[in-house]
């Protein structure tokens, strides 16, 4: 039976957890690794799953999933890498990091995938995107496509398109998020109760989003659907135009991809992150 480990439980790696267990895949065929014992305790307790320690993650896991931030990524490599064996496959969620750096510290051979997930994994609906590095057979795309598939969607880019994908859906729910909440002040400032301006914005976002998940139409033809002759919505798209909103939005998304690039690059360069 298939064992896997996830290196750092955090939100990612617990909810990837958390998603393997619901999807079928036995506690016993799972393990993780965390730095504080008090967590490890109680996700140990929570999911019924073995916390270890990363040598023993090397040695035991057959797919070694690695969910630090990447400014943690160093140490845990050292740690890690000597005990690696080239069955194993290393499938890393670290953004900005190329499967090239992880090459470079594992016996040759071994193949890695990256992959950008993003936080709705949380809740099942993770966008994750998959790329091979040099020694990722399709086997190896297949089964990380399986694993990611247990908590959302996924599709595979090749890796040249990672830096936009972390920028675009990586960081994504980020973003909405921000729009969600400036939209929830302005009906705090035009009078509704917080909570009554939440629940607007919540089901409006999630009915627009189911909207373009169903339907054939592009976005700028429901934008127009809800674009009345002399109404109101065209007053307010007036105003984003005014504003730079999207051009905005551009910017934000082109800064996330440079800072993407960058990380690689930190790394590239043996330097610590930030
Ligand atoms: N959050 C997001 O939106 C997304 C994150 N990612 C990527 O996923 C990865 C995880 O992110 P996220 O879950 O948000 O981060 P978190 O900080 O929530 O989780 C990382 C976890 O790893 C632990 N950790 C750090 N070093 C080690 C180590 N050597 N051994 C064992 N555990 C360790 C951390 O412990 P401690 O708390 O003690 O530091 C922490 O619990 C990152 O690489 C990130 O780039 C990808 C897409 C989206
Ligand atoms: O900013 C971050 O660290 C994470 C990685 C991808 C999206 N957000």
């Amino acid at each position: 039976m298939m064992t896997i480990a996830v290196l750092g439980a955090g939100k990612i790696g617990e909810s990837l957890l958390s998603g393997l267990l619901q999807a079928g895949y036995a506690p016993s065929q799972l393990m993780f690794t965390e730095r504080y014992t008090q967590r490890a305790s109680e996700l140990e307790h929570q999911y019924g799953v073995d916390h270890t320690d990363v040598v023993s993650a090397a040695r035991h896991a057959d797919v070694l999933i690695i969910a630090v931030k990447p400014q943690d990524i160093e140490p845990l490599l050292d740690e890690l890498c000597p005990y690696v064996a080239p069955s194993k496959l290393v499938v890393s969620l670290c953004a900005g990091l190329p499967t090239a750096m992880f090459e470079q510290r594992l016996a040759a051979g071994t193949p890695v995938v990256r992959v950008m997930p993003n936080t709705p994994m949380l809740v099942g609906e993770a966008m994750s995107v998959v790329s091979g590095g040099t020694c990722a057979q399709e086997t190896h795309l297949d089964l990380a496509e399986e694993l990611l598939g247990c908590v959302g969607s996924v599709v595979r880019v090749p890796e040249s398109q990672q830096d936009v994908v972390t920028a675009l859906s990586g960081s994504g729910p980020a973003y909405f998020f921000y729009l969600i909440e400036s939209m929830i002040d302005a009906g705090v400032l035009l009078g509704l109760p917080r909570a009554v301006a939440g629940r607007l914005i919540v089901q409006t976002a999630v009915g627009s989003a189911a909207m373009l998940r169903e339907g054939e139409g592009h976005p700028t033809i429901m934008r127009e659907g809800v674009s009345s002759p002399g109404g109101t919505t065209v007053a307010g798209i007036r105003e984003l135009e005014k504003h730079g909103v999207r051009a905005a939005l551009i910017d934000a998304v082109e800064a996330a991809h440079d800072r993407s690039v960058e990380l690689g690059r930190v790394h590239e360069d043996g330097e610590p992150g930030e």
